[in-house]
């Protein structure tokens, strides 16, 4: 029987390609962004983010992160202009973060990791549904934030005073009237590329919007992250750290930047 994919020594990120052969694909994320090989592109519009807090849903422990899941049933909360075309959904938002605060984020700007990444999802309405347009090519954008230690964050702070319920893999818990425009940064430039989900089954179905200013976290909240487990309720304890998928080849492609 198959053991399921995870980020340990046995089922961790060199293992995916064994369930997954698209992780050796030619659009894979993450990627390292180096500033001064991403080209401007002057036509590229400016992120438009609108969010309804009415939307949030619940706070759930999946095994791999936790996640923030919204009503997506309209176009309440969506991401539209920027590098895509048309309307895209948000579905939910996720982090991926280290063990300790010298590592944690997924893409890396030329080598440099941060101890966490925030990955808000969406998905685009001319498919019918998240799971039809995550098997397309044009089928989903991530807006990925960095965080950086700093002050601590009094937004990310609503969701870190769930983490008590929901510390256990499969626990989940009503997430009422959070407005996730709170968690992004004051720039909203930013670098994009065509890539995949982080992770499995790591489809190729991923416009890539990385802003380039991160927001702050402290090293305590950062700590608290790492109170929660990849394991279920009644399974030997195993701290949920290091969740990330670490940078893939470029294999050829080019990333754009909307700022010089
Ligand atoms: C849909 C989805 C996207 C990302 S980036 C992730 O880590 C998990 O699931
Ligand atoms: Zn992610």
């Amino acid at each position: 029987m198959s053991h399921s994919w995870g980020y340990g020594a046995n089922n961790g990120p060199d293992k995916w390609a064994d369930g997954f052969p698209v992780a050796n694909g030619p659009r894979q994320s993450p990627i390292d962004i180096v500033p001064g090989a991403a080209s401007y592109d002057a036509g590229l519009k400016p992120l438009r983010l609108k969010y309804d807090p009415s939307t949030s849903l619940d706070i759930l422990n999946n095994g791999h992160s936790f996640q923030v899941t919204f009503a997506d049933d309209s176009d309440s909360s969506t991401l539209t202009e920027g590098p895509i075309t048309g309307i895209y959904r948000l579905k939910q938002f996720h982090f991926h973060w280290g063990a300790s605060d010298d590592k944690g984020s997924e893409h890396t700007v030329a080598g440099k990791m941060y101890p966490a990444e925030l990955h808000l999802v969406h998905w685009n309405t001319k498919y019918a549904s998240f799971g039809e347009a995550a098997s397309k090519p044009d089928g989903l954008a991530v807006v990925g934030v960095f965080l950086q230690i700093g002050n601590k964050n009094e937004s990310l702070q609503k969701v870190l005073d769930k983490f008590g319920t929901i510390k256990a893999k499969g626990k989940q818990t009503t997430f009422a009237g959070f407005d996730p425009t709170a968690l992004l940064p004051g720039s909203l430039n930013y670098w994009t590329y065509e890539g995949s989900l982080t992770t499995p089954p790591l489809l190729e179905s991923v416009t890539w919007i990385v802003c380039k200013e991160p927001i702050s976290v402290s090293s305590e909240q950062m700590a608290k992250f790492r109170s929660l487990l990849f394991s279920a309720e009644g399974e030997p304890e195993c701290c949920m750290v290091n969740n990330y998928r670490p940078p893939q080849p470029l294999k050829g492609r080019s990333v754009r930047a909307s700022f010089q």
